[in-house]
C-alpha cells in the first residue's frame, strides 16, 4: 500500500506533459551485438602506402651479372638495363609447408639475394619507417610512442611481363617480425597491383600508378602485416622492380601503455570503452562469472619451443593493441591464450561443443582424441606447465549437460565470444598457412585469443580482491589453479 501515494504524486506532477515511459535498458545480448558491430567498424586497413622521392645520391643499384657487374640509375632507368637486371636474377621460389619450391604456376618472378646487389636507398634514411610505425602500428594509439621498429633488407625482385605471385602470407622469421615492406622503384610498367585479403575484405593497391604519380622520380612503398594474405597480380608490360624488407619490433619492445587512446571525433573507438563497461555492468551478463573472449584480428608468430605467450602482448598489431589497451584502461586483466577446439565426430561434443584455452603452446599429438577419458584428463589438467581452461559458449540459458560429460562441463567456464574462433580445427598444426614466401621455419602463425575473466556479477566491481566489507575474496581462476580431474 505504501507505493500508492508515490504513483499519485507522479501523476500530478506530469499532468502538463504526458510522461513517456523510460526505454528498457538494452539486454546483454543486444550489448554483445553492439560490441561485435563496433569491433568490425574498428578494423583498420592492414597496410599503409605512400611515395618517397628518389634522389640521385641513393638511386643507383649495383648488381652482379654473369660476367661481372652492372648498375642502373633509377632516376632514369633504361629498358635495356632493366632487361639485363632481369636476366641476372634467379627464378624466385616460395615456401610450401616445409619445402622451398619453384612453381611458375604459383610464383613467376626473378629474385636477387642481398649478397648480389647494393643500393644506398634505404627506408630509415627517408623517414619512411617512422611513417609506417605511425600509420600501421600506432594509428589509434597516438600516445603510445614507445614502440620502435626496424627493417631488414630481404630480396630484390623483378617482375617482368607475365610475372605474378599468387596468394600467400609472408613466412614469419622469428617472433618479432610483424610485417613486410615493399619498395616499388620507379620504372614504367603496367599491372602488378598488390591485393590484400583479410577477414572477408579485399583491397587493391595499384603500385604502378603510385610509382609514377609524380613528375619527379618517386618510389612507392607499401607496408603490411605479414600474416595478411596478399597477391601480386600479373605484370602486363615493362619491369616491376622491388626491394622487399622484413619489419621487426625492435627488441625488447615495451608493452602497450594506456597513455594513448586519443580518438578523433566520430571514431568508433570512443564508444569501445563505454560499450565494454556497460556490458560488464549488465547484471544478467554472465551473472555467475565467466570469460569475455575475442579472437584477435591478426595471427601471431609462435615458436613452440620458446615463445612465451604472455610476451605477445608487447607485439600486438592494430586493433588488437587497441583492444588490449582498452581492457587495461577499464582495470580488467586481459590474458592471451591459444585455443584448442574439440571437433571430433563424437556425438555428445557436437551437441555441446567445448574449447580449451591454453596459456602456452602444447603438443596436441600426445593424447588420444578418440578416448573421451583421455581427453577429459587432458582438458582438466595442466599439461606441460600450461594452464588449460575448458570453456563452453554461454547463451544465458540453463544448461543440462549429458550425464557422461558432466564431470567435464561442471568445471567448464561459461564464455561469451565477441569475436568467435574462426576455424573449426582441432589441432594447432592445421592452423599454419600452407603458402609462404619462404619454406616454413620453426616459427608459425597462430590465431591468438584475448580473454578477460569476469567475476560473478555480485562481486564483479570489487577492487583488489576485497569485497564491500573489505574482506579478501578468492580469485576464481587462482582457486582452479592446479586443479586436476580426480
Ligand atoms: O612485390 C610485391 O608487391 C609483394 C611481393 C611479395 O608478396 C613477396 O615477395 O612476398
Ligand atoms: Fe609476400
Amino acid at each position: 500500500m505504501s507505493e500508492t501515494p508515490v504513483e499519485q504524486t507522479q501523476q500530478t506532477t506530469t499532468t502538463a506533459a504526458p510522461q513517456e515511459e523510460a526505454p528498457a535498458p538494452p539486454t546483454w545480448s543486444a550489448r554483445v551485438d553492439n560490441l561485435k558491430g563496433l569491433l568490425k567498424q574498428l578494423r583498420d586497413l592492414p597496410y599503409c602506402t605512400g611515395i618517397t622521392p628518389l634522389d640521385p645520391e641513393s638511386s643507383t643499384l649495383f648488381f652482379k651479372t654473369a660476367n661481372g657487374a652492372s648498375f642502373i640509375d633509377f632516376t632514369d632507368p633504361k629498358d635495356e638495363d632493366l632487361s639485363l637486371l632481369a636476366a641476372a636474377c634467379q627464378p624466385a621460389s616460395f615456401g610450401r609447408g616445409e619445402e622451398d619450391v619453384y612453381d611458375d604456376s604459383y610464383r613467376k618472378a626473378g629474385k636477387m639475394d642481398v649478397t648480389d646487389f647494393s643500393i644506398l636507398f634505404n627506408p630509415w634514411a627517408s623517414g619512411m619507417l617512422d611513417t609506417i610505425n605511425q600509420m600501421l602500428l600506432r594509428k589509434r594509439n597516438a600516445g603510445n610512442s614507445n614502440v620502435s621498429i626496424k627493417a631488414q633488407l630481404y630480396k630484390l625482385n623483378v617482375y617482368g611481363p607475365g610475372s605474378f605471385f599468387k596468394s600467400h602470407v609472408d613466412t614469419p622469421r622469428g617472433d618479432y617480425m610483424f610485417g613486410s615492406l615493399v619498395i616499388v622503384l620507379p620504372t614504367k610498367h603496367e599491372g602488378g597491383s598488390l591485393v590484400f585479403r583479410h577477414d572477408g575484405q579485399e583491397c587493391v593497391f595499384d603500385t604502378a600508378a603510385a610509382a609514377s604519380s609524380e613528375p619527379t622520380p618517386h618510389a612507392a612503398f607499401v607496408a603490411f602485416f605479414s600474416d595478411i594474405e596478399h597477391e601480386v597480380l600479373e605484370v602486363k608490360s615493362g619491369y616491376r622492380v622491388t626491394l622487399t624488407y622484413n619489419l621487426y619490433f625492435a627488441v625488447p619492445p615495451k608493452p602497450p601503455t594506456n597513455l594513448g587512446l586519443v580518438p578523433s571525433e566520430g571514431d568508433p573507438l570512443l564508444t569501445l570503452k563505454s560499450n565494454i563497461s556497460e556490458l560488464l555492468a549488465t547484471p544478467t551478463f554472465l551473472p555467475d562469472g565467466g570469460y569475455l573472449a575475442f579472437r584477435l584480428a591478426h595471427k601471431y608468430p609462435i615458436t613452440p619451443s620458446s615463445t612465451v605467450l604472455h610476451s605477445v602482448r608487447k607485439r600486438l598489431k592494430g586493433i588488437d593493441a587497441t583492444l588490449y589497451e582498452t581492457c587495461k584502461s577499464l582495470s580488467l586483466t586481459p590474458n592471451l591464450r591459444l585455443l584448442y577446439r574439440y571437433e571430433k565426430e563424437v556425438f555428445l561434443f557436437r551437441t555441446a561443443p567445448i574449447s580449451c584455452l591454453l596459456d602456452k603452446y602444447v603438443d596436441m599429438t600426445k593424447f588420444n582424441p578418440e578416448d573421451l577419458e583421455d581427453l577429459a584428463c587432458f582438458l582438466l589438467s595442466d599439461q606441460d606447465q600450461a594452464r588449460c581452461r575448458v570453456t563452453y559458449a554461454w547463451d544465458g540459458k540453463e544448461k543440462k549437460w549429458p550425464e557422461e560429460l558432466r564431470h567435464i562441463y561442471n568445471k567448464a567456464v561459461p564464455t561469451v565470444w565477441i569475436v568467435p574462433y574462426k576455424s573449426a580445427l582441432n589441432t594447432f598444426e592445421q592452423k599454419v598457412e600452407t603458402y609462404g614466401n619462404e619454406a616454413r621455419v620453426e616459427t608459425v602463425y597462430h590465431e591468438v585469443y584475448l580473454v578477460v575473466r569476469l567475476k560473478p556479477f555480485a562481486t564483479r566491481f570489487e577492487v583488489e580482491g576485497k569485497n564491500k566489507e573489505g574482506e579478501k575474496v578468492d580469485d576464481e581462476d587462482e582457486k582452479k589453479k592446479g586443479e586436476v580431474l580426480k
